[in-house]
């Protein structure tokens, strides 16, 4: 039997490396479920680090509206990298700048270069309540990781972008066991919707060092959300300015916290392949 997402267009692309696919579901009226975007993550050279679901707008005015998958089919709210994956994708249809609609509000981006997009990531939420933590913590900018996990650093800094992120600041990010440390701290019981992972080495002011553990995916070459979290606990905690340059693994991201309290993300993207969804993809998958 036919799946609604046969034959579907599909673009394999990645953001400073941060793995992305753009499913564009603007001609359909799927919206698809977690295990279907497993399966598409198990197809042989689909898998994703994020895939960025792509439907018609739902608002008059916007461009389209995203859903954001992780590699294991959780869902989130915002996504940096992969949102200038998509203003790449609708830049192809000639529209250089964009409004889109994601679950965490309207997002707005620009071109700059021929592969180079500016995502306006909107406001960081600093409340207890909007990250969320567990339980109420006065000053987010200071947070003790209660219970302690084992090598981790005693504090770290919440903020969210949309999606929940913690940031750690260390002397040495280059040598943080990701792989140890991530899964326990995403799952720790002070986040009630786990957390991104960040580790971040100042520098200079300017100038900073970052390795990432997503939730739902692991350590990737960079998170741009995750840059722009990095960067506003670093000017909270007054370590760093309100711009600066942010290096991870897979390339570089420019962060600016502007004084309207937006958070400006500029960075590139690489076009790797456009495919159809197999039908053999979805054959015998079950939720
Ligand atoms: N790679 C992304 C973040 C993707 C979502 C994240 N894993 C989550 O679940 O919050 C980025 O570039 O921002």
């Amino acid at each position: 039997m036919a799946h609604p997402l046969d034959h579907l267009p599909i673009l394999r692309m990645n953001g400073a490396g941060n793995e992305i696919l753009v499913l564009d579901l603007r001609g359909s009226d799927h919206e698809l479920a977690p295990h279907e975007a497993r399966a598409i993550a198990n197809a042989p050279g689909l898998r994703f680090d994020q895939l960025m679901a792509l439907h018609r707008p739902r608002r008059p005015g916007d461009d389209a509206y995203i859903r954001i998958y992780n590699i294991d089919g959780s869902l989130s709210a915002a996504c940096g990298n992969g949102t200038r994956c998509v203003a790449y994708a609708l830049a192809r249809e000639g529209k250089a700048a964009l409004r889109l609609e994601t679950d965490a509000g309207l997002i707005e981006t620009r071109r700059q270069a021929d592969m180079v997009f500016t995502v306006d990531m909107g406001r960081p939420r600093l409340g207890w309540r909007e990250i969320p933590l567990a339980r109420a913590v006065e000053d987010t900018r200071e947070i003790a990781l209660d219970p302690p996990v084992a090598g981790a650093p005693a504090r770290f800094c919440a903020v969210s972008m949309g999606n929940p992120h913690a940031v750690f600041f260390v002397d040495d990010a280059t040598h943080v066991d990701l792989e140890a440390l991530g899964p326990r701290i995403e799952r720790h019981p002070l986040f009630p919707e786990r957390a991104n992972v960040s580790f971040a080495q100042m520098l200079s002011r300017d100038d900073i060092l970052l390795r990432v553990w997503e939730r739902g995916t692991g350590a990737t070459k960079a998170c741009g959300s995750a840059a722009c979290a990095t960067l506003v606990a670093a000017a909270r905690a007054g370590l760093g300015e309100r711009a600066a340059r942010l290096r991870l693994p897979g390339g570089d991201l420019h962060i600016e916290w502007r004084a309207d309290d937006h958070v400006l993300m500029t960075g590139p993207v690489e076009f790797e392949f456009e495919t159809r969804l197999d039908p053999q993809i979805f054959q015998g998958v079950v939720a």
